[in-house]
């Protein structure tokens, strides 16, 4: 509910109504009355908008919320202006607090909606819902917005409650590496945990307002550590892990070049074995490394005698990083990776030698996965914009949403998001009843085309809700600040992690591989 403050005085419309002109202006908006004759100088909208007959002294709720974001009200240098509230009158408006779900139809998938039930969640999943929910909304969702807009990584303090919370180890999925461990307070055991709590957690990251930021917040890790874990030698394995799951150090995944992105196999960089095979040495380049800017270690793919091969790289002598400015902001950390002459030891390589590509495509569908979950989600938040601001909006003295050219978008989009999900839990669903072998056999193609289909979805919402927006989907602050976020950098989706078309192409391989020899049309 929004704050009620009790001890506000008591003033009826006429009285308001008295404060009309330059140096004495009051507005009521939702109740509340607010003294503006001093801020109305500094107003973005300009002083003039509030001296009209309409605006001074008077209720000004429709046209405030048809201009400005409810947040605003919320903020401390606003709250300062409120003097009273209209006498008898309440406020309608409800702000979201901390935690909250959202009560905007579609704005929350089904397991979160009151009257819908799901086979797939239980109270832990519920749980952790809860808690991930107050955490983002509370630590992450104010430092994506500042650190979006000044291209700065994400705060040291939202970086170490994460890894308090031993959020970096959860965001690897379930396995021993969460054994004995307390999971964001305890409300999971880490025995527990399985592919809906990392749903979960990845879908409640999403909602952090910040698409750029999002990727520097150790989603490198997501991709760049798994290799060390499933492949790297003790004791490296055991320091370089806690190391990140503790936020001390930071890993990415060191894989496209300018040279090859989708095709691996076509990477140019090298890494040659000393005589006595106590090193290797490696030259060459690797660009769009996601928090490549910010990290200690870099899981770095080269070419070999017979191959590739994967290997531990710390940031040291002959490793440089520079700044890839990207659509989207500079707190990912993008970086272009120039290796020269760096001597890495033996104990470095990460899985066989010449065997990296096994290493390298083992983790892919873990990474699209984690993607699809991301998108799903960024494509809800859009559709809640849209709903809300196509009721509020008045044009031509009417809501947007009377258009029904526009209610036909909005159920295009809503039927999107609702289909992705539920195949989304569908494949989550498999991934629980499926070891990593299997999963690897079996779902590679459902999880290429779930990823092909959710980004494709994503662009057609993205267009849908500019479209719904106007100008305002194309404005970084103020009403459509998110939608102008998402029709930006949606594309990222769409391209890191593979691109739809190679995704689309997979799938339809892999099927083709398990196509009975003995079925006819
Ligand atoms: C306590 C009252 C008010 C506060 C604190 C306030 C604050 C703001 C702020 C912070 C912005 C810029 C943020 C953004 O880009 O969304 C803005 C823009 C604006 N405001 Fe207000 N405002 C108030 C009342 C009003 C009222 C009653 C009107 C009625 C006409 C109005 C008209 C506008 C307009 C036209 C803009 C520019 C919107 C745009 O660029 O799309 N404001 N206001």
């Amino acid at each position: 509910m929004a704050t009620q403050q009790p001890t506000l005085k008591s003033f009826t419309k006429e009285e308001v109504a008295k404060h009309n002109k330059p140096g004495d202006l009051y507005v009521i908006i939702d109740s509340i009355v607010y003294d503006v004759s001093k801020f109305g100088a500094m107003h973005p909208g300009g002083l003039g908008v509030l001296l009209d007959p309409e605006v001074a002294g008077k209720d000004a709720t429709t046209v405030f919320y048809g201009l400005h974001r409810s947040e605003i009200l919320q903020k401390p240098q606003y709250q300062r202006l409120r003097i009273g509230q209209i006498e008898g009158e309440k406020q309608r408006i409800q702000s979201m607090l901390p935690g909250d779900l959202s009560r905007v139809p579609y704005a929350e998938p089904t397991w979160l909606t009151p009257e819908f039930k799901s086979p797939y969640y239980n109270e832990s999943h519920r749980a952790l819902q809860k808690v991930m929910r107050k955490f983002v909304d509370e630590v992450i969702y104010p430092d994506a917005q500042i650190c979006e807009e000044n291209g700065k990584r994400a705060s040291k303090e939202v970086l170490q409650a994460m890894a308090a919370n031993n959020l970096n180890a959860m965001r690897l999925g379930p396995g021993k590496h969460l054994h004995g461990r307390e999971l964001m307070g305890g409300v999971v055991k880490g025995e527990k945990y399985d592919y809906f709590h990392e749903l979960v957690v990845n879908q409640e990251i999403a909602r952090c307002g910040g698409r750029g930021y999002a990727d520097g917040l150790n989603a490198g890790m997501v991709i760049g550590l798994p290799p060390v874990l499933n492949f790297a030698k003790e004791p490296l394995r055991s320091k370089v892990i806690e190391e990140v799951f503790g936020g001390q150090k930071v890993i990415s995944l060191a894989i496209s070049e300018a040279f090859a992105g989708s095709d691996v196999a076509g990477l140019r960089t090298t890494a040659v074995k000393s005589e006595d095979g106590k090193y290797w040495t490696i030259n060459g380049t690797k660009k769009w490394i996601s928090g490549g800017m910010h990290s200690d270690y870099f899981t770095v793919g080269a070419k070999t005698d017979g191959g590739l091969t994967v290997f531990l790289v710390p940031r040291g002598e002959g490793v440089e990083t520079k700044q890839i400015k990207t659509s989207y902001s500079t707190a990912a950390g993008t970086a272009y990776i120039t290796f020269e002459n760096v001597k890495v030891p033996a104990e470095n390589m990460l899985g066989p030698e010449d065997g990296g590509l096994l290493v390298i495509l083992s983790n892919f569908n873990h990474e699209r996965w984690v993607m699809c979950c991301g998108s799903a989600r960024s494509s809800r938040i859009i559709v809640e914009e849209c709903l809300k601001w196509a009721a509020q909006r008045y044009v031509f003295g009417k809501p947007l949403l009377s258009q029904a050219v526009i209610r036909y978008k909005l159920a295009q989009m809503i039927a999107k998001v609702e289909a992705i999900q539920a195949w989304l839990e569908n494949v989550t669903f498999q991934m629980c009843n499926m070891n990593y072998k299997e999963q690897s056999r079996n779902l590679a193609g459902q999880i290429a085309f779930l990823k092909m289909q959710s980004t494709r979805f994503a662009g057609e919402i993205a267009d849908d809700a500019v479209q719904i927006f106007g100008g305002r989907g194309l404005t970084k602050t103020g009403m459509g600040k998110h939608v102008e976020q998402f029709q930006r950098t949606q594309k990222f989706d769409a391209i890191l992690g593979g691109a739809e078309e190679v995704l689309g192409d997979l799938g339809v391989r892999q099927a083709m591989r398990k196509m009975p020899k003995d079925v006819r049309l």
